[in-house]
């Protein structure tokens, strides 16, 4: 089996630890096939009705992604270059994955908001929380790795995007830095094993090294995104944490570490009415029953990258938070799972 998909031992064994026998099958399979190539509407600078028409009207042959986005487009097949039509040197959208637009649909930025983008390079998730807040208030664009702020800097300027700052910092610094945002994307470094069928070389490249470094960090970079977050935000208070893998060492571990480590926040629902509910039990280790509120996308379930999703809340302290609870009387379980 390891041999005819190229998987490394180590991780089909974590892959056969996280599904059934028959669904990690599925899972490989739909590894081995492209997912459907997509598009972001840019709607600071056009429509995706218009979008789309101008794009029929050069030979693109495309639909809308489905009704959960209003932005999104698959694109079936072109006689163009879909990264090189006028409409894409004008900005008027942006090549980007399905599952990239549900972390920032989660973080539900508003106008006028203060928002920390923690790891942005190159720049797909920012650009949409720009056109989300309609170019207003002010959005930190950060990325650890200078040479990969080119590709979000370029983002930025094709677009039209206004209120971006291109920062420079490890994300962990960034508390010490600046503070005080209203909502904090996190989408974090990763294996990336939600994305084999994007780069295969994920099959053998991630060792068991990186499933212990990765964490680690992923996890300093989370309490930091939670540092940088003003609890006592108006309308905001968010901390979005996702990642382009399934692992649950890289997710549901490290959302349940910062659980325990900052009692002042708490998970909430992220809003996405579809995808599946994160793990609360695996292999012996149980998180808060509050991890079903987190949420996975599978290729082989939703038909786009493997992606983790999750939203807190922060709350000026753990009394604040807990009063909040009693007043709430848990509303967890009206989530749906697997649409
Ligand atoms: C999954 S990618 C981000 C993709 C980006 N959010 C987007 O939508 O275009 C993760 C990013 O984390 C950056 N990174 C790695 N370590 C970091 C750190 N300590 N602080 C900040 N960024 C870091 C990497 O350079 C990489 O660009």
């Amino acid at each position: 089996m390891a041999v005819y998909y190229g998987y490394s031992e180590y991780l089909l064994e974590k892959l056969f630890n996280l599904f059934s026998v028959s669904e990690a099958l599925e899972f490989f399979e739909a590894n081995e096939v492209p997912r459907p190539v997509t598009i972001r509407t840019n709607t600071l600078r056009t429509r995706r009705r218009d979008l789309a028409q101008a794009l029929i009207n050069r030979g693109v042959n495309l639909e809308p992604i489905g009704k959960w986005t209003k932005v999104g487009l698959t694109i079936f097949d072109s006689t163009v270059p879909v990264g090189a039509t006028p409409e894409y040197l004008a900005g008027h959208y942006i090549l980007q994955s399905a599952s990239s637009f549900l972390p920032v649909m989660a973080l539900a930025p508003q106008e006028n908001e203060k928002i920390l983008d923690m790891a942005s390079a190159p720049g797909g998730k920012s650009t949409y929380i720009a056109a989300l807040m309609k170019n207003t208030g002010i959005i930190f664009a950060n990325d650890s790795n200078k040479e990969r702020t080119k590709g979000l800097v370029s983002n930025i300027h094709r677009l039209g995007i206004k209120n971006t700052v291109v920062c420079n910092y490890d994300g962990r610094e960034f508390p010490t830095v600046l503070g005080g945002f209203d909502r904090v994307l996190l989408d974090a470094p990763c294996s990336g094993t939600g994305v084999i069928s994007k780069d295969p070389s994920v099959k053998i490249n991630k060792t068991e090294k990186d499933f212990i470094l990765l964490p680690h960090l992923q996890k300093e970079l989370l309490l930091s995104a939670i540092d940088s977050v003003d609890a006592k935000s108006s309308k905001g208070g968010y901390i979005v944490y996702s990642t382009c893998s399934v692992t649950v060492e890289e997710n549901e571990a490290v959302v349940n570490y910062a659980l325990k480590k900052r009692p002042n926040v708490k998970l909430v629902l992220t809003g996405l009415d579809f995808g599946r509910e994160g793990f609360t039990n695996y292999r012996g280790k149980v998180f808060h029953p509050s991890l079903k509120l987190t949420r996975r996308f599978y290729p082989h379930v939703h038909n786009m990258d493997g992606f983790f999703v999750s939203k807190f809340k922060k709350f000026s302290n753990k009394y604040e938070l807990k009063r909040k609870n009693d007043d709430e009387d848990h509303k967890v379980s009206k989530t749906k799972i697997d649409k």
